[in-house]
């Protein structure tokens, strides 16, 4: 096959996790465009790696929506999924822009893109932390891409450059996945204030979680009938693995930010709603969170 020039990327979202993309996709030869609100200056950050790698130094061009002349036609989005609509709305993009969804829950690009783009879903179980200076690469795990079909010709060569990435014809059952976990640990450690491995400790918590769990299962399985259920176990199993983790929510709350309630129990809610499907639990987070 020849060689394909690589993607230019507009980047909506250059914090953690849009910064180690970005990292990856300038190892991969493609380019990287960061988009911010106002004029900035580029953005100079620093990658601290876990494995011993060492540091890596990014600099990244920044422009706003205003002064961007052609329309888009590779976006990738990695910011929170409550500014996903502020940050997406102002983009002049091209009819058949190729999409790139980087963020926990489901549905915040739903209406914001033209009819022709071609959205492509990612779902990561790397963990980024630190401050917008230092983003410390907590753990490099395996990423997802798909769009329910086949790969584009430029993710081959960005699979050679950004750890365990891979193409799945299965998106759809990864991004539920990662929201029942979502779903059950993030609410929960955000509301009572613990690590995440406090909701294996505490039993009344482990039996919120079991609920939560059960509940997401239930809608999941009236949604796609094929849907495995029993995800209680996996998620145990991700709280373990992340024991000692402040979860996303946890930390949104404790710094006054707006949470991705909606993206996550919030998006199980309005489902459960259009097929007649009760979520009391699921409910009854949302609302604690909403009414913070
Ligand atoms: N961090 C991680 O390890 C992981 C994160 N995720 C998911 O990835 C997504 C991003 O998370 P994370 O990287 O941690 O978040 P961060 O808060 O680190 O980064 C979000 C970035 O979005 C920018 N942003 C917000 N609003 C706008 C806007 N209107 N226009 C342009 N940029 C904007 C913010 O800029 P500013 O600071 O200037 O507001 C910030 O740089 C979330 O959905 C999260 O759940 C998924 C797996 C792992
Ligand atoms: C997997 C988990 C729960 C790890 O903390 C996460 O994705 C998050 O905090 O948003």
């Amino acid at each position: 096959m020849p060689e394909v020039q690589p993607p230019h990327w507009v980047l909506v979202g250059a914090g953690h996790i849009g910064t180690l993309a970005a990292a990856y996709l300038r190892a991969a030869g493609h380019g990287v465009t960061v988009i911010r609100r106002a004029a900035a200056a580029p953005i100079d950050t620093t990658l601290i790696f876990a494995d011993g790698r060492g540091t890596q130094r990014l600099r990244l061009p920044v422009t706003t929506p205003e002064s961007i002349a052609k329309p888009i036609t590779y976006l990738l989005v990695a910011c929170k999924t409550p500014y996903t609509e502020a940050a997406v709305s102002p983009l002049r993009l091209a009819d058949t822009a190729t999409v790139v969804r980087l963020q926990n829950g489901i549905g915040s690009l739903d209406n914001l893109l033209p009819g022709g783009a071609r959205l492509i879903d990612a779902v990561t179980t790397s963990a980024v932390k630190g401050t917008p200076e230092r983003h410390e690469v907590v753990a490099e795990n395996a990423t997802w891409f798909g769009d329910g079909g086949a790969a584009p010709q430029w993710f081959e060569g960005l699979a050679r450059h950004w750890p365990h990435l891979e193409w799945t014809g299965a998106i759809r059952q990864r991004q539920w996945q990662k929201l029942v976990a979502n779903a059950a640990i993030n609410p929960l450690t955000a509301l009572h204030d613990v690590p995440n491995g406090q909701l294996l400790e505490d039993e009344t918590l482990h039996a919120r979680m079991a609920a939560i769990v059960r509940e997401a299962d239930n809608l999941l399985t009236a949604l796609d009938s094929d849907w495995p259920g029993d995800s209680l176990a996996s998620v145990e199993a991700v709280a373990r693995a992340t024991a000692g983790n402040t979860s996303s929510m946890r930390a949104d709350v404790q710094r006054g930010a707006t949470t991705e309630i909606d993206a996550i129990n919030g998006w199980l809610l309005e489902q459960g709603a259009r097929l007649g499907v009760d979520l009391p639990i699921n409910r009854e987070v949302c609302s604690a969170l909403w009414e913070r």
